[in-house]
């Protein structure tokens, strides 16, 4: 494949980051890929799994010269990691970053970034419930969505070099504002796995009672739930923290749905049960026929940013 830039800077080197060093090596998409992440222990890990062409503790030292700048740090991070490389960077340079929330990232990082470089921030939708160099692999992000959420006025030749590198990794690239996209995050990706962390949790806390059915009998839809609940705390931690308001939002009418399942179960409201369940099945069939399993689902941008 052809270069796409002559030096890629990638700050953070976890699964994402990993993840999106092993394409650019695999793809050949930097002329000199440099990686730079804060502990020691994990940018050596990063230099024996051959990741990158040149380590350094130092995001201020990574970012000179390069032409694209990768963020990839819990979002709780970014602002600082913005600090540290805002003098450092060229101008002309693109900067963009992965995290799963996107007006925190951007009033963390936009404040910080000189007006001469090109700022897109990102969130490829794709993952694991595994974290570190390690846990990377070519081919995380084909036939996934990745949304670039540029403010207003961006230029359109950086967006569109960002929209090709992210495309070549094999995703569907789509633009939304900042605000859109927590709202639709909050309800497809944040709040799955709050709910994940809460059963497991609850389960945890029952176990004294039930000693170790939980573990004994875990083979059905409870192991589902210890997937997402096995997350890297960190990055959820920081979610959570910094997804505030579309959580909250989203969880509040969570809470009303769930009750009004609650007042159905008590008063042996069959149809009520039958009618909701058969409801999210068809959904469920819907994504799948689709053939669009790993895609996100259109809420309906109308319906989503009404409060
Ligand atoms: N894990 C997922 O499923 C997933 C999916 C999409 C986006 N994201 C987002 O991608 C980002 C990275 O997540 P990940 O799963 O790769 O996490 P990870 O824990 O696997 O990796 C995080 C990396 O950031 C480094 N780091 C932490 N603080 C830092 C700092 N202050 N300066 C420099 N490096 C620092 C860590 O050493 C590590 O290399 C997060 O913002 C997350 O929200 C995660
Ligand atoms: O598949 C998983 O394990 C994930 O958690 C991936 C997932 C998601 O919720 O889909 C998690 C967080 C991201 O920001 C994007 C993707």
């Amino acid at each position: 494949m052809t270069q796409q830039f002559e030096t890629i800077a990638l700050i953070g080197i976890g699964l994402i980051g990993s993840s999106i060093a092993r394409e650019i090596r695999e793809k050949q998409l930097a002329g000199t890929l440099v990686i730079s992440t804060r502990s020691e222990a994990t940018l050596a890990r990063a230099e024996e799994l051959g990741l990158g062409d040149r380590y350094t503790l130092s995001a201020a030292d990574a970012v000179r010269g390069a032409d694209l700048v990768i963020v990839s740090v819990p979002v709780g991070a970014s602002g600082a990691v913005a600090q540290e490389i805002a003098a450092h960077l060229k101008p002309g340079a693109i900067v963009t970053d992965v995290g799963s929330t996107k007006g925190s990232v951007i009033a963390q990082m936009a404040p910080h970034l000189p007006d001469t470089v090109h700022f897109v921030p990102g969130h490829p939708i794709a993952g694991t419930e595994h974290s570190g160099p390690d846990a990377g692999f070519v081919g995380l992000f084909r036939g996934r969505w990745c949304i670039l959420t540029p403010p207003a006025g961006q230029d359109e030749e950086a967006i569109a070099r960002l929209r090709r590198f992210w495309e070549t990794l094999g995703s569907m690239v789509e633009e939304m504002d900042a605000e859109h996209h927590d709202k639709v995050l909050a309800i497809v990706s944040h709040l799955p796995h709050i709910i994940a962390y809460n059963i497991v949790g609850t389960a945890d806390d029952l176990e004294a009672v039930t000693e170790s059915e939980v573990i004994k009998y875990s083979a059905s839809g409870f192991r589902d739930f210890t997937r997402l609940a096995a997350s890297d705390p960190t990055m959820w931690r920081d979610v959570c923290l910094h997804n505030k308001d579309a959580i909250l939002e989203m969880l509040s009418r969570f809470s009303e749905d769930l009750a009004y399942l609650q007042r159905a179960i008590r008063w042996g409201d069959g149809d009520k049960l039958f009618d909701l369940f058969t409801r999210t099945r068809a959904i469920r069939r819907s994504i799948i026929q689709a053939g669009q399993d790993t895609a996100m689902p259109d809420f309906g941008r109308h319906a989503m940013d009404q409060k």
